[in-house]
């Protein structure tokens, strides 16, 4: 299973039909809350997620709920899912996140991203939108330092794209079966262990 996830509007469906040559949630009115909408590509199973964050005319209550379902669903699929296509916006994610950061909140997309890596699924930042990105190179090293993504992984975790006009998708596809093929890190059983001894250590 690949999850698509993002804030709303970023592009997600206009991605994965550019990607599947299917469309998902046809004629739906932006804001409607929604369940995670699948499709079968590949013998995979791909998962548009409903968009979260800010919808013009959506009642915080209402964003809130659909933020919850999200990390349900992402949670008692964890096992389940391959891998995590985070879509943002690279014109409108800085100056997002830095209103979010001078409010003293989490951005919502550093929030998602971090959660996503907690649970150990395999993420790539898709940066869309970049044909209105101004400075590229400054934002990508922008969002990597806000993801907390060290600088030796910026290349396979953010991927600039367009997905209206079709630019660097293949780029993306090449990143998503590379992220595919090498799985999920292994060492969390060793992890484990080590968090074990480190409490029994403070025990005695
Ligand atoms: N300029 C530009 N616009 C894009 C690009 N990709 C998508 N869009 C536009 O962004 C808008 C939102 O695209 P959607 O694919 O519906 O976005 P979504 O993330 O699925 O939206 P939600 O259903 O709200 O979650 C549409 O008007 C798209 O045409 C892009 O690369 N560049």
């Amino acid at each position: 299973m690949i999850i698509f996830a993002g804030r709303s509007n970023v592009g997600k469906s206009t991605l994965i039909f550019r990607l599947t040559g299917k469309w998902v949630k046809r004629g739906k009115r932006p804001g409607v809350t929604r369940k995670p909408t699948e499709v079968n590509w590949r013998g995979k199973i791909i998962v548009d997620m409903p968009g979260f964050g800010f919808m013009s005319g959506v009642p915080k209550r209402v964003q809130e709920k659909v933020k919850d379902e999200i990390v349900r669903f992402i949670e008692e699929k964890a096992d389940e899912i391959e891998l995590a296509v985070l879509v943002v916006d690279g014109k409108a994610a800085p100056e997002i996140i830095e209103r979010w950061e001078k409010r003293g909140e989490i951005p919502i997309d550093v929030e998602f991203y971090q959660f996503l890596r907690e649970l150990n699924i395999p993420t790539i930042v898709a940066v869309n939108k970049l044909d209105k990105i101004k400075n590229l190179q400054r934002t990508i090293n922008f969002l990597a330092e806000k993801f907390g993504v060290p600088p030796s992984e910026i290349n396979e975790t953010f991927v600039p794209i367009s997905a209206k006009f079709g630019k660097n998708l293949d780029k993306l596809r090449l990143t998503m079966e590379k992220k595919l093929k090498e799985g999920r890190e292994k060492p969390s059983e060793n992890l484990k262990d080590d968090v074990g001894d480190g409490l029994l250590d403070s025990v005695e």
